[in-house]
């Protein structure tokens, strides 16, 4: 689990690396820049005319370093403007800059807007990072609005120019745009959010080699959740295991117009390997499941009340199940037992804040997406608000929240928000929620506990999900889930 930081706290990192492992400034702001370089010509071709635009700070510094190595590594139409509105210029920036007048790298100054070119192809943003620090004044805003209008494409060094990660103020921000950000050692939480797309609409994250024992030591309520985190969550098949030792799920789901919702709810059960799977739903459609899922077992939804549930070790509930009072009643009755539980769609539909047990429940996952969200714990004006409100949330019910979105944050009554790094936007299609509502309720099934469950079961689907992006424009949730087996193989071999 990677620990998010705010800026002061990167800087602190920064200064502790230089200091402790012996690493001059210069050197690290030179790991950077080959950082950059390398996932920056994964995003440009070397013919394409690239504008580095800098900043008299470390930023600007990255910028005239990052020139130089594109330089070495064969871009030929490059040019470099520095903007000459600065009171100082850091100590690195001067290095760099006596570096790159070695090279053959044009290098211009830019003392007003009509000093840069009316266009760019490609804008390198090395303007302002971590150390914008007060209002922009109209030198930076006017030449900020060319470089948004004028560029085909813009990537920005570290951090949008004018952009305050950890106090953004979405009225007035009159910054970079940038279509991609390449970020320095550690995501930036803001980036996460959808309102971020303002600023920047993707990001990527390089390692720079700062001190990861220092940073990890840094507490932090936001975490992102990697590969890495993932393999050390999920259990190990052990020789002489059966499929008692890997739980069995109760799936409650699909009312007569959506059955589809429940098959899909149980498949992905089936699939993240939980031992065994009985979906409970009207006796008129076991013929049906038998034939489109043959492991399943099924039991009567008219008769709930007669399971014994002490052989169940999850129930995953909603997916479907519709809103009548039949529904209600179900909802309202598995909620009031002691075996783990998710719940998703309608099982959240149905119920009002109040109906939440006073003595949580031991094991409770809701899986909510911004309208469930919003209808159970009133309106929200921006996902920021969204998000604190579910943090608070899950600490007062003592419940686990899945607030589900490209980055899905999943809350925890001890005040963590674990941010799933994986999923992507060809998982939008009807009957996604299903899905992941069944790969929560296997892992549970197979011991992990909630926010355990919760974490891998968020990052399975949408690691899966992401795979199979590389090769298809849509991701079905069925496609999806007969990949769920190949993904959980996946991650259990990392290194
Ligand atoms: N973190 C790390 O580990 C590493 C970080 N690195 C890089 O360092 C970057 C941070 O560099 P930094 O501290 O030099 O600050 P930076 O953003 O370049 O700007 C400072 C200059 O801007 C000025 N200024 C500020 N606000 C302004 C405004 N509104 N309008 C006008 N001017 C304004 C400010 O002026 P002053 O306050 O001095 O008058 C100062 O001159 C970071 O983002 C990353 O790219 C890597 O190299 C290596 C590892
Ligand atoms: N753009 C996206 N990026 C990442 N994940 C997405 C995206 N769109 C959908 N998903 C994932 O798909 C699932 C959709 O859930 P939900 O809206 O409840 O679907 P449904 O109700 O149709 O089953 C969530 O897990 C969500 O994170
Ligand atoms: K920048």
């Amino acid at each position: 689990m990677l620990n998010l930081i705010t800026n002061q706290q990167m800087r602190m990192a920064d200064a502790y690396t230089c200091e402790n492992l012996k690493i001059p400034s210069v050197d690290l702001m030179e790991k950077a820049a080959i950082a950059f370089v390398k996932a920056f010509i994964s995003y440009c071709n070397p013919e394409r005319e690239v504008y580095i635009i800098v900043g008299k700070g470390n930023n600007g510094g990255d910028g005239l370093a990052i020139a130089r190595l594109l330089h070495q590594t064969g871009f030929k139409n490059i040019k470099v403007y520095i903007l000459e509105k600065f009171n100082s210029e850091s100590n690195d920036f001067v290095i760099n800059y006596e570096r790159l007048k070695q090279t053959e790298v044009p290098i211009l100054h830019c003392t007003a807007l009509n000093d840069l070119p009316p266009t760019f192809d490609v804008a390198i943003d090395a303007i302002l990072g971590s150390g914008f620090n007060r209002e922009l004044d109209l030198f930076f805003t006017s030449i900020f609005k060319h470089i948004n209008t004028n560029s085909n494409f813009i990537v920005s060094v570290d951090v949008p120019s004018g952009c305050n990660v950890d106090s953004f103020n979405y009225n007035s921000y009159n910054g970079i745009r940038a279509q991609l950000t390449i970020s320095f050692q550690r995501p930036k939480f803001f980036f996460t959010l959808p309102e971020s797309q303002m600023v920047t609409e993707d990001f990527e994250v390089v390692d720079i080699g700062l001190s990861q024992e220092y940073i990890q030591s840094i507490t932090s309520e936001y975490l992102w959740v990697d590969k890495e985190a993932a393999k050390s969550l999920l259990p190990r098949r052990k020789k002489f295991t059966h499929k008692g030792t890997y739980g069995h799920v109760l799936v409650c789901a699909g009312s007569p117009h959506m059955r589809g919702a429940s098959l899909l709810c149980a498949k992905a059960v089936l699939k993240t390997g939980a031992g065994l799977i009985t979906l409970l739903t009207n006796s008129d459609f076991f013929p049906f499941v038998n034939v489109l899922a043959p492991e399943l077992m099924t039991k009567n939804i008219n008769q709930f009340k007669d399971i014994n549930l002490e052989k169940f070790s999850s129930i995953a509930i909603g997916p479907g199940l519709g809103t009548d009072e039949k529904a209600k009643e179900l909802v309202h009755y598995f909620l009031r037992q002691n075996t783990p539980l998710v719940l998703d769609a309608d099982a959240l539909n149905v119920l009002q804040l109040e109906d939440f047990p006073k003595n949580p429940h031991e094991s409770l996952i809701i899986t909510p997406h911004v309208n469930e969200f919003d209808r159970l714990f009133g309106q929200h004006e921006s996902w920021y608000e969204r998000l604190q409100t579910a943090k608070k949330s899950a600490e007062k019910l003592k419940i686990i929240i899945v607030l589900k979105n490209q980055y899905t944050y999943i809350c925890t009554p001890n005040g963590k928000v674990f941010i799933n790094s994986t999923g992507n936007p060809a998982m939008a299609q009807g009957g996604m929620g299903d899905a992941l509502t069944g790969c929560i309720a296997a892992l549970l099934a197979r011991g992990l506990n909630p926010q355990e469950a919760a974490i891998l079961g968020c990052f399975i689907h949408g690691y899966t999900g992401d795979k199979l992006a590389q090769h298809y424009e849509v991701v079905s949730p069925s496609l999806l889930i007969d990949n769920l087996p190949k993904s959980l193989l996946d991650i259990s071999k990392v290194e």
